[in-house]
């Protein structure tokens, strides 16, 4: 029962959060607000009457928002503005406080504040208030009577994708094309070339297909970002802005080219070896978000068509060890070395994702019914490794 409501809830989640776009595409993953909060009112100095103070803004999380649904609610303003406290009079001597202006929000929002890019707040507790600006004090003997000004600020409100798998991989491994393949029915933008995919697309698959015995459809969400690049982490190629969806992924997926990888220009830019490869995207992660690395992970070799089935074999068993990183030249080396939960192959061109959908599937229900309860993923620790 609690393992169905988890499935539920985590499909529902993700599909409340990007709302009706067809082909899923996040369109809209930012919003510019400007707030204000109230003044206070003056205070009288001849009675010593204190004047109201001025509302506060809050932002509140609740459950099943789109995203869009910020921008509606606003009636295209992108401004807030909480009310201003009354002023002290002669028969009212205590004057009214403001309203506090609340806007309601989707949970995994991050408040940025636009001119600093300090992050004011990570909105990811549902129901909690969430204090953005404050309202200035009424007039009292502190302020000589005078009302102070409410805070004022431009912010940012960052959207975080809440998928159950997150894919990450260097630009061209398949991501797009296993993302095909679990959906066959969404159309997804692949091309022989890096970087096709320029906007993180969701996608919804029925993962109990061959099982009919279950009341409860079991689905889960998968999210196809850009391909990452050696120094995504600092923002290369606009890492910053991918990454952050992985966040509060529950599995990530890494998709690893089994040809290796050429980035450009041979003569500029190395040559890399699948392991070479995820060397750099574990590098990559915990470089953005030492978290990221103590997620459920599995890697996928993709592209199994293309080489060798022994040179798969014997990739597959380096990885599957817990020196794998020891493999790799010391520059390449990750700090946190991910100890995957499975490692797996695919050759998702053919619709060759048997294993891959497996594993996954194994993996998912691991995590579940260890904790018998929708999992803490930002708490999350694996049973038998990660020391960070
Ligand atoms: N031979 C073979 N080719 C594949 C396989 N999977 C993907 N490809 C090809 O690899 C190329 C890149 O695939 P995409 O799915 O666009 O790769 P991506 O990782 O999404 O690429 P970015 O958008 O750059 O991040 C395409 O030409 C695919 O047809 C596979 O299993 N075997």
């Amino acid at each position: 029962m609690r393992l169905s409501w988890c499935l539920k809830c985590a499909t529902k989640r993700v599909q409340k959060l990007i709302g009706n776009d067809e082909r899923n595409i996040v369109k809209l993953d930012r919003i510019s607000l400007h707030v204000k909060a109230g003044g206070g009112g003056n205070g009288l100095l001849r009675y010593d009457g204190v004047g109201g103070s001025g509302g506060n803004i809050y932002f509140t999380c609740v459950p099943d928002m789109p995203f869009q649904q910020i921008k509606k609610n606003l009636n295209g303003r992108f401004r807030i503005a909480a009310e201003y406290g009354t002023s002290s009079q002669k028969l009212k001597l205590v004057g009214q406080n403001g309203k506090h202006a609340v806007l309601n929000i989707p949970l995994g929002i991050d408040v940025v504040h636009k001119e600093s890019g300090d992050v004011l707040h990570k909105c990811n507790k549902m129901y909690q208030r969430y204090l953005i600006a404050k309202g200035g004090a009424g007039g009292n003997y502190k302020n000589n009577y005078k009302g102070e000004s409410g805070e004022e600020l431009n912010i940012l409100l960052h959207l975080k994708l809440r998928p159950n798998i997150g894919l990450v991989g260097l630009p061209n491994a398949g991501k797009s094309t296993i993302l095909q393949a679990f959906i066959p029915k969404k159309s997804v933008k692949i091309a022989a070339y890096p970087f096709t995919t320029l906007k993180p697309q969701l996608g919804f698959w029925k993962a109990d297909d061959d099982d009919k015995t279950s009341a409860e459809p079991f689905v889960l969400s998968l999210a196809d970002l850009p391909g990452l690049i050696d120094g995504a982490a600092d923002n290369r190629g606009r890492g910053h802005e991918f990454m952050k969806h992985l966040e509060y992924a529950d599995i990530l997926l890494i998709v690893v080219d089994c040809t290796g990888f050429q980035m450009g220009d041979p003569f500029e830019n190395p040559w890399r070896s699948p392991l070479e490869c995820v060397g750099i995207l574990n590098a990559e992660l915990e470089n953005y978000l030492k978290r990221l690395v103590k997620k459920p992970c599995v890697v996928v070799l993709n592209k199994t068509d293309l080489v060798e089935k022994q040179e798969v074999e014997d990739l597959k068993a380096k990885l599957s060890t817990k020196g794998w990183h020891k493999y790799l030249p010391e520059a390449l080396q990750p700090k946190i070395p991910i100890q995957f939960d499975a490692v797996t192959t695919s050759s998702a061109k053919f619709g060759k994702i048997d294993k891959l959908k497996e594993e996954l599937i194994r993996v998912y229900k691991s995590v579940h019914f260890d904790t018998g309860e929708c999992i803490d993923f930002e708490n999350y620790e694996s049973k038998e490794k990660r020391h960070i």
